[in-house]
């Protein structure tokens, strides 16, 4: 499996999203794409067998780390600017982070369908994949925790 890759990778377009919004003058955190982004994925997940109230959890622990990394990036944008034109927000990187979640779901059902649940030995794979240089130790735990607490239907 590569889960948790793919949760590096859409964690990844998260510096993307913040010059994107200091660009325009939007905040941070967008709760009505929150709740379409949680609506998605619990629809995806419940399609693939998972179990909608833990999967929810997982992906609001996805969605506060994507928030964190946006908070820390926009306060570093503050002191050093950016060259560079971010992705666009809607045409590019939202549908991309839906899809990604999608791939995250489906993967998940996957290993857990095999007999595989996440142990505490594949927590330090975990901790070295997702490396961006924005995610915390406790960003990192909290990600995991909900991870394993991820059941089949
Ligand atoms: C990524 C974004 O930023 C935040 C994080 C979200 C996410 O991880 O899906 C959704 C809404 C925002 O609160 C976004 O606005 O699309």
């Amino acid at each position: 499996t590569d889960i948790f890759g793919v949760i590096n990778q859409r964690l990844s377009y998260m510096e993307d999203v913040a010059l994107y919004k200091v660009n325009h003058q939007k905040a941070i955190e967008d709760i009505e794409r929150e709740k379409t982004v949680i609506a998605a994925s619990a629809r995806s997940a419940t399609l693939v067998g998972l179990d909608e109230k833990s999967i929810t959890r997982f992906f609001s622990s996805q969605i506060a780390v994507a928030k964190a990394i946006q908070y820390r990036y926009k306060a570093d944008l503050l002191s050093v600017k950016a060259h560079r034109e971010p992705r666009d927000l809607n045409t590019h990187v939202r549908p991309l982070l839906i899809k990604l979640g999608n791939e995250i779901n489906a993967k998940i059902a996957n290993c857990l369908k095999a007999g595989n649940a996440f142990t505490e030995q594949q927590r330090v794979t975990f901790n070295e994949t997702i490396n961006l240089r924005y995610v915390s130790t406790a960003d990192k735990a909290n990600l995991f925790e909900a991870l394993q607490k991820i059941r089949l239907k």
